[in-house]
């Protein structure tokens, strides 16, 4: 549970309402040396984050009132702030932010600094981005592929949680050249609902979504670009699903390559052997396996018969896909021990 007797760091978390906001306060619940300082939302401005949020009665936050947005104020009175804005919605508000303080550590969760260039956030979001002076200052956080670079910078963007599945997934086996690319690579993903963010529309209430699921974005994901980018690669087919449970992804992401599955399977090994938060597994894991924690968990294999290895990976779309992804970001900017407040393990059924 969190100290607040100590030196802690400060945080702020703007956009606390949804989805990733709360399992961003569940999970700092368990870092020691932090303290919420302030919680913003417009919709429940003036509410006690424990009326919105009634789980977390009697935890450290009985205190805690959603506020209005006051940039100097959270600014001023933060070391480190976790924007949980929707993409377009969050770079006026990094840039407003980083304008009042250049030295706020901020984490942002929206796609609005995930690409190393302007032109192609603008190609794919279809929005004109006016902080474009940032990008020098930001990281891309995925700290298994990009940790060195995380250390360096004030400004995290937190990866999409698709990609963070596909591209934990293929890594190992792109840098080590063993993909044919005489075959398109292919990542077929599902997601839980929380993946969409908490709000309501026709598509995703009960009935819609229960007892059925489907593929969508079909013919262009936004998602892909950036996972291209973050691969190298020139393109990727990715079709992503939504299904009926809260939590989770699992993509299975097929490839060409010569290589035998014995010697993937230790390439893989040999890779991540001093990752914590990938769990190399010897049977296809589940999405219940590491819902609630910050774990990826990855089976290897391959099919003799097609040439075709196969990967199958697993995260929380809001643990490793978002708000713990985040606070191991944090600890890593911070100087904190990494897994830091994240050694959750999944209540599993
Ligand atoms: N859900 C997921 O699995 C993942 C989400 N992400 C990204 O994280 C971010 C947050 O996602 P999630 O928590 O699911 O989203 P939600 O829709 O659940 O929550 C969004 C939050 O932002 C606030 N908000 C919405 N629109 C605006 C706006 N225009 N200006 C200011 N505040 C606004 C809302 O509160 P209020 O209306 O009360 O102000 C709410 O607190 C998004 O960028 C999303 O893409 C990344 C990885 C995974
Ligand atoms: C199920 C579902 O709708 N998922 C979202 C992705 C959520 C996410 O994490 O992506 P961003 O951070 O880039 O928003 C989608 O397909 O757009």
């Amino acid at each position: 549970m969190q100290d607040t007797s100590g030196p802690n760091v400060k945080v702020s978390i703007i956009g606390g309402s949804g989805y990733t906001g709360a399992e961003l306060l569940r999970l700092l619940l368990f870092h020691p040396l932090v303290e919420v300082v302030s919680v913003t939302s417009r919709q429940f401005e003036g509410q006690k984050v424990t009326e919105v949020f009634p789980h977390f009665s009697k935890s450290p936050y009985e205190d805690l009132i959603f506020e209005n947005y006051y940039p100097d104020k959270v600014a001023q009175n933060s070391d480190v702030v976790f924007c949980c804005l929707p993409h377009k919605a969050a770079f006026p508000i990094v840039k407003e932010l980083n304008e009042v303080n250049p030295k706020l550590k901020i984490i942002d969760f929206s796609a609005d600094f995930r690409f190393k260039s302007v032109t192609k956030y603008e190609e794919v979001y279809g929005v004109k981005h006016t902080a474009k002076e940032l990008f020098e200052k930001v990281a891309y956080g995925l700290p298994e592929i990009n940790r060195e670079e995380i250390k360096k910078k004030n400004i995290i963007a937190n990866p999409g949680c698709y990609p963070t599945s596909i591209i934990l997934g293929l890594y190992p086996a792109k840098v080590n050249n063993l993909i044919d690319p005489s075959f398109p690579i292919i990542a077929d993903s599902k997601s839980g609902v929380t993946g969409a963010g908490r709000k309501s529309s026709l598509a995703f209430t009960y009935c819609e979504i229960n007892e059925s699921f489907k593929a969508y974005s079909i013919e262009g994901h936004r998602h892909a670009p950036e996972i291209a980018e973050k691969l190298d690669l020139t393109s990727i087919r990715f079709t992503p699903h939504l299904v009926p449970m809260n939590r989770g992804i699992l993509s299975t992401i097929y490839f060409k390559t010569n290589v035998t599955k014995e010697e993937l399977r230790r390439i893989y090994k040999e890779f991540y052997k001093n990752e914590y938060f990938i769990r190399l597994k010897n049977n296809p894991p589940k999405t219940s396996d590491v819902a609630g924690t910050n774990f990826c968990d990855i089976y290897v294999t391959k099919d003799e018969e097609n040439n075709l290895g196969i990967v199958i990976s697993v995260i929380d779309n809001i643990g490793k896909g978002a708000s713990g992804q985040a606070i191991q970001n944090m600890n890593i900017i911070c100087g904190f021990p990494e897994g830091m407040g994240l050694t959750v393990f999944s209540q599993w059924i």
